[in-house]
């Protein structure tokens, strides 16, 4: 859907390299296909196009005239002012594809005026390595064609889902911020294996793979997590130990409270980008 179609992305930050790093090498879109703008940082642009070969601009202007898909990567605070710059070039051929936490299609179609096609997404940033879990919603004036386009993007990077827009705000909580819970757990375990002497990159790499295991697992398995969470419990033995812990500091119910601020927030970002 996408052949011979050049995308641009409008925001040139970890979000908008994560999907079209992606996109180039899962092979979906040609580098000379992509376009990336930013608002003022020359030097990340030279950066970008020396280690992916994007094309590269500075006006704004250039990337819509030359993209018909230009994807929203700026942040929430910013769309009002980029769109204030982008609408004088938008036409009916373009689409639009937004990537901004808790900014709705309704808001962007007032600032942008006109029909604008309007596909609103809330990726993550395993999109850089094809294993995004992304979300997509379509505004009033895109079609079933825009939502295939969309999907078609966003599948070249990962996992597709198609929700209402308003359970976007709420996903943006699991999965949207999903990755940074993931590399903090990680983290944690670096340090702990760190801190009993243990050699450092034989416990990455451990660490790894018990997180893509553990992740294998989850999919090919019936059971529930808790199921899979027993099975590693011997009776009065290690694990159960540290569950102990765990149990004792409420470490599930403060995570389950950090996702509902992440959700929170997605919601604020939509009623006031500005803030
Ligand atoms: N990071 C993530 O994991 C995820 C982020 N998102 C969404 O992606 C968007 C970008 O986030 P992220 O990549 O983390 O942010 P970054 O801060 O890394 O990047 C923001 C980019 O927007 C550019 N920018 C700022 N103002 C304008 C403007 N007026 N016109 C054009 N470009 C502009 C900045 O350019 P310059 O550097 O020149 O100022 C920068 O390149 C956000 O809306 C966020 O909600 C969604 C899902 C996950
Ligand atoms: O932190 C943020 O606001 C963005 C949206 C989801 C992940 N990162």
């Amino acid at each position: 859907m996408l052949e011979g179609k050049k995308v641009a992305f409008i925001g040139a930050g970890s979000m908008a390299e994560s999907i079209f790093a992606g996109l180039i090498s899962e092979q979906l879109l040609d580098a000379e296909n992509i376009i990336v703008t930013n608002k003022s940082n020359h030097e990340k642009l030279q950066r970008l196009h020396s280690q992916y070969g994007v094309s590269i601009t500075t006006s704004h202007k250039e990337a819509m005239e030359k993209a018909e898909v230009i994807v929203l990567a700026m942040k929430p605070k910013h769309i009002e002012e980029s769109a204030h710059t982008l609408k004088e070039h938008l036409h009916d051929q373009h689409l639009l594809i937004s990537v901004l936490a808790g900014v709705s299609t309704s808001y962007m179609e007032q600032l942008f005026g006109g029909n604008p096609a309007i596909i609103r997404t809330m990726p993550n940033t395993s999109a850089k390595v094809g294993a995004s879990a992304t979300v997509i919603c379509a505004g009033q004036y895109a079609t079933e064609d825009h939502i295939q386009m969309a999907r078609a993007l966003f599948s070249a990077v990962g996992a597709v889902s198609i929700l209402h827009e308003s359970e976007i705000d709420r996903i943006t909580g699991i999965s949207g911020s999903g990755p940074a819970y993931m590399y903090y757990f990680v983290e944690a375990m670096e340090e702990a294996a760190a801190e009993a002497g243990l050699p450092e990159e034989e416990s990455k790499e451990l660490i790894i793979q018990t997180l893509a295991g553990a992740a294998k697992r989850l999919r090919s398995s019936e059971k529930t997590p808790k199921e899979l969470y027993q099975e590693v419990m011997s009776p009065n033995g290690t694990t159960e130990a540290a569950f102990r812990v765990l149990e004792e500091n409420n470490v599930a119910a403060h995570f389950k409270d950090a996702m509902k601020a992440s959700m929170k927030r997605a919601a604020e970002l939509g009623s006031s980008p500005e803030s």
